[in-house]
């Protein structure tokens, strides 16, 4: 599914205006009626209703919505702020036939008490939409905050008001929404961690656009849903056998942090790799050995950490690198013979990351077609500083095509920047995710899923995909609250059925 900037979603409007010989004016009927819907299953049915219209056509949306609710014989009070301002048509077209209905349609003025929120009361949020141009100021401002502060909750039309499609938003008020009910398709703005506090749950509601509009439209962004995992994933052939998969090598583990090698190498098992050799510290052998049987050893010399490439580098054909090693000079020097003598892709994490944080250049080595996995703190320490997520999906991308590599902005939507220029973020994975040794099993998985012969992009989209299904999958046995990234690992494979 196609994200679109807001002047490509004004486009999409008018679109499909045009192919289906409709007016703007039935088109937002149809958008205020799918939310009326939305609020009339989904809210207390004694709620009252207060709704909070601004001028445009996210207003007019608003003000559709009150005549529906009353329709529906709900208990309705609107409001309009600034009515003095210059409106669009189509706000103009609804506030007549409101108006006609005899309701009384409040105002919020300049330097006027704020009207107060009944308690209970629903907050339909109508002020601003795609066509926020500026940052909200003035009563449109007090009156974010005051709604803010009513401990209501607040139901967004198409975005919380105050917060801009395509730029941050961090700065200035902007309403904090129980629900955002968005049109069409998810939005960029509304797939960013900085934005969390502003957003609530993200429902989309399908309104009828065009879909030859999102077919011929390009966007270098997408929302990685089951179809484009299925669309990437290919069974195993009935004739394959163990080398058809690929050897995959798994550097990992320290002593105290043996339980990351084991997650990733689990994973990596579980993710389909036909041979896989890990290589650990001595201190890990028998745990390795007696948890997993599935997996060869290439035992380090040194008791406790990684410190000496195992012999015989041209039998793999993937390396995954990061999850326990620690950071310090002998692992370092470590990783950057891994780099120099790697055979083939590799899949940088964790510690991996931290070191390359420390020696840049060493990016420079990193074989093309591999997938680095940073959440945004090891992000920010390998590629700079960033001050807002727009920054950081930017870099992300130039920095996927600078590397020919996927790179990854691991969080709730995980961006997945290509080395194409697109990136994806994933629609899948929950809170209960949120927990160390996650990120082990993702790398495990990405290895196994490159020594299979997917390309880093598939890889990268097929792995971020997979191992956030396997977390709702985990979620829904055991709860967000008490699952285990080892149980990402057993619900692989329901992950794994869902692209059959
Ligand atoms: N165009 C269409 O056919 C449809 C539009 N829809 C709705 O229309 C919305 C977009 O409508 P508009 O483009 O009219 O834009 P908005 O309703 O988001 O508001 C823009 C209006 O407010 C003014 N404005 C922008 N930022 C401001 C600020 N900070 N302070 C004060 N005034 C400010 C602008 O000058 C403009 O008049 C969508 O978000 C959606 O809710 C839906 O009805 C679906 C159909
Ligand atoms: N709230 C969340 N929703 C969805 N996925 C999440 C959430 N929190 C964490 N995850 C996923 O879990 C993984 C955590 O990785 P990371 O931060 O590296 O932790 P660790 O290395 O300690 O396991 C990432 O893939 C991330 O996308
Ligand atoms: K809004």
């Amino acid at each position: 599914m196609k994200i679109f900037t807001a002047a490509q979603v004004r486009a999409w409007d008018a679109a499909t205006i045009d192919e289906q010989g409709i007016s703007s004016l039935d088109l937002m009927e149809r958008a205020a009626a799918c939310c009326t819907e939305w609020l009339l299953h989904h809210c207390p049915p004694d709620a009252p209703f207060a709704l909070f219209c601004g001028r445009g056509n996210n207003g007019g949306d608003g003000l559709a919505i009150v005549r529906q609710l009353l329709a529906a014989g709900r208990s309705v009070s609107v409001y309009v702020v600034q009515p003095g301002r210059a409106a669009s048509p189509d706000f103009a077209a609804n506030h007549t036939r409101l108006a006609a209905s005899g309701i009384s349609i409040g105002a919020v003025e300049e330097g006027a008490p704020l009207p107060g929120i009944p308690a209970g009361s629903v907050v339909v949020d109508a002020l601003f939409g795609a066509g926020l141009n500026k940052p909200l100021e003035g009563v449109a401002a007090a009156l974010t905050v005051a709604l803010n502060d009513s401990g209501a909750s607040i139901i967004s039309i198409d975005l919380p008001s105050g917060l801009f499609m395509d730029r941050p938003s961090t700065t200035h008020a902007v309403i904090r929404a129980t629900h955002t009910l968005t049109f069409g398709a998810p939005k960029l703005a509304l797939l960013l961690q900085e934005n969390a506090p502003f957003i609530g749950a993200v429902q989309v509601l399908g309104i009828g656009l065009s879909t030859r509009f999102a077919q011929e439209t390009q966007s270098p962004y997408f929302y990685l849903t089951n179809k484009e995992a299925k669309a990437r994933f290919r069974p195993r052939p009935r004739f394959a056998h163990k080398g058809s998969f690929g050897h995959l090598l798994l550097a990992a583990g320290a002593r105290g942090k043996m339980g990351a090698a084991l997650l990733a190498a689990t994973a990596a098992a579980r993710g389909g790799a036909g041979l896989l050799s890990c290589h650990i510290p001595r201190c890990g052998e028998l745990v390795l050995q007696t948890a997993l049987p599935e997996a060869m050893l290439a035992t380090d010399a040194c008791e406790d950490f990684l410190t000496e490439l195992p012999a015989d580098m041209d039998r793999y054909d993937v390396v995954a690198i990061g999850p326990g090693i620690g950071t310090s000079d002998p692992v370092a020097e470590l990783l950057e013979r891994y780099l120099q003598h790697s055979p083939g892709p590799m899949v940088l994490d964790a510690d991996a990351l931290n070191i390359l944080a420390q020696h840049p250049y060493w990016l420079l080595r990193l074989p093309p077609g591999s997938i680095l996995t940073p959440h945004p703190k090891e992000f920010d320490r390998l590629f700079g500083t960033h001050t807002s997520d727009f920054d950081r999906i930017r870099t992300a991308l130039d920095q996927a095509a600078a590397l020919k590599s996927a790179v990854l902005l691991k969080g709730h939507h995980t961006f997945v920047a290509l080395p194409d220029g697109t990136g994806a973020f994933n629609s899948t994975g929950n809170p209960g995710m949120a927990r160390g040794g996650s990120g082990d099993v993702l790398t495990g998985l990405l290895g196994a899923l490159l020594a299979q012969g997917y390309s880093a992009a598939d890889a990268a989209l097929l792995g971020v995909y997979l191992h956030g299904a396997a977390g709702d999958s985990a979620a829904a046995a055991a709860s967000a609250e008490a699952m285990l990234p080892s149980d990402l690992i057993l619900h692989l494979g329901n992950a794994f059925r869902r692209l059959y």
